[in-house]
């Protein structure tokens, strides 16, 4: 028989329970939270609650911890599931809940083996490590949740802590629509929440987000909410509009924003990925120059033989980079300055 997952979820919270569980499989467990709300734990570290009227307008899917050291959106899902199991927020949309890499989390760690969010849409396929397994995992239950939903609008926001500072230290990273529009209230919903910086990706990728936002249609986001901190280093009151707005949602509550104007926002448009293409690269920037820091024409921002990168005109910035990647991956994204 296993452990009393239910209780030891109920006493020590989500995320003590997805340390303890680590990569350990369970057996489903259900139960009612009243008579409004069922909450099933379908795996370690994922979470389904559901109102028992099916009239949500929105499935929401909240996610975190796809890297494992990014540790204040694990905190912001700990607190929103705690204030659903004690019924201080009211569900009234389907919700599903997930910490994404327990093991890189219990190892403080971005990833073990290797970086989750390049593995979905397939790209886990014919890997059996347990990072490729559990990015399978984590597709297939995002699938059935989004497949089993009928309300009209599907929304994931991956949350996210980034590696330096930023020169806007909340920031939004939206997926290659694949040809829809970009979401102009999904963009008035991120600035009610703090985030007036938005990245328009330009090219399909291997990123949870973008598997919700391909597969699914959802009004899917990367969201980075400050820099990567250690457990208990993250201050609530810098996310709580963001946090905020998120219950809103999962009570089907308003969201207090405003109509679209492009001048509300810094929106950049993704010029060209910077990708690793031998062991000789290297970026001459200080390993502390904030994302979106940007450059002078004429700057060789990157050594890596004839794939070396000169920026090309005024205002080019910088955003992710990093040069301890795999060959093959992106060692950064050079962005301008956009409008949609
Ligand atoms: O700070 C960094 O260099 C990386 C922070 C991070 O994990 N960012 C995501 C962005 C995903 C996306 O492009 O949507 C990542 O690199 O996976
Ligand atoms: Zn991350």
């Amino acid at each position: 028989m296993q452990p009393d997952w239910k209780n030891i979820l109920l006493q020590q919270g989500f995320l003590e329970l997805t340390k303890t569980l680590e990569n350990k499989a369970i057996d489903v467990v259900s139960w009612k939270v009243n008579d409004n709300t069922k909450v099933s734990l379908l795996a370690s570290g994922i979470l389904l609650v559901e109102p028992f009227d099916t009239s949500g307008v929105c499935d929401l899917v909240i996610s975190s911890g796809v890297h494992g050291n990014e540790t204040a959106p694990i905190e912001i899902v700990d607190r929103l599931v705690a204030k659903i199991l004690t019924q201080d927020l009211v569900v009234r949309n389907r919700v599903l809940l997930i910490i994404g890499n327990p093991v890189a989390m219990n190892l403080s760690q971005r990833f073990d083996i290797e970086n989750m969010n390049r593995l979905f849409n397939g790209h886990h396929v014919g890997k059996n490590h347990h990072e490729a397994i559990r990015a399978a995992q984590l597709e297939n239950m995002v699938s059935d949740f989004f497949v089993a939903g009928t309300a009209t609008e599907r929304r994931h926001y991956d949350l996210h802590t980034a590696i330096r500072g930023s020169k806007y230290s909340k920031f939004a990273v939206y997926p290659f629509p694949d040809g829809r529009d970009w979401s102009k209230p999904q963009l008035e919903f991120f600035l009610a929440s703090g985030i007036n910086t938005v990245l328009l990706g330009h090219q399909p990728s291997g990123t949870f987000s973008y598997f919700s936002s391909h597969r699914f249609n959802a009004h899917a986001f990367t969201v980075e909410l400050g820099k990567v901190k250690p457990f208990g280093e993250n201050n609530p009151e810098d996310f709580a509009l963001i946090e905020d707005n998120l219950a809103k949602l999962i009570s089907d509550e308003a969201v207090n924003s405003k109509p679209f104007d492009n001048s509300d926002f810094n929106l950049f448009a993704v010029k060209q990925e910077l990708v690793k293409h031998s062991e000789e690269f290297s970026l001459n920037i200080a390993d502390d120059l904030e994302n979106f820091s940007d450059f002078k024409r004429g700057f060789q921002l990157s050594n890596d033989g004839e794939h070396s990168y000169i920026v090309e005109q005024d205002g080019e910035a910088i955003v992710f980079p990093n040069a301890k990647i795999p060959i093959g991956q992106r060692a950064g994204l050079i962005v301008e300055k956009t409008d949609i």
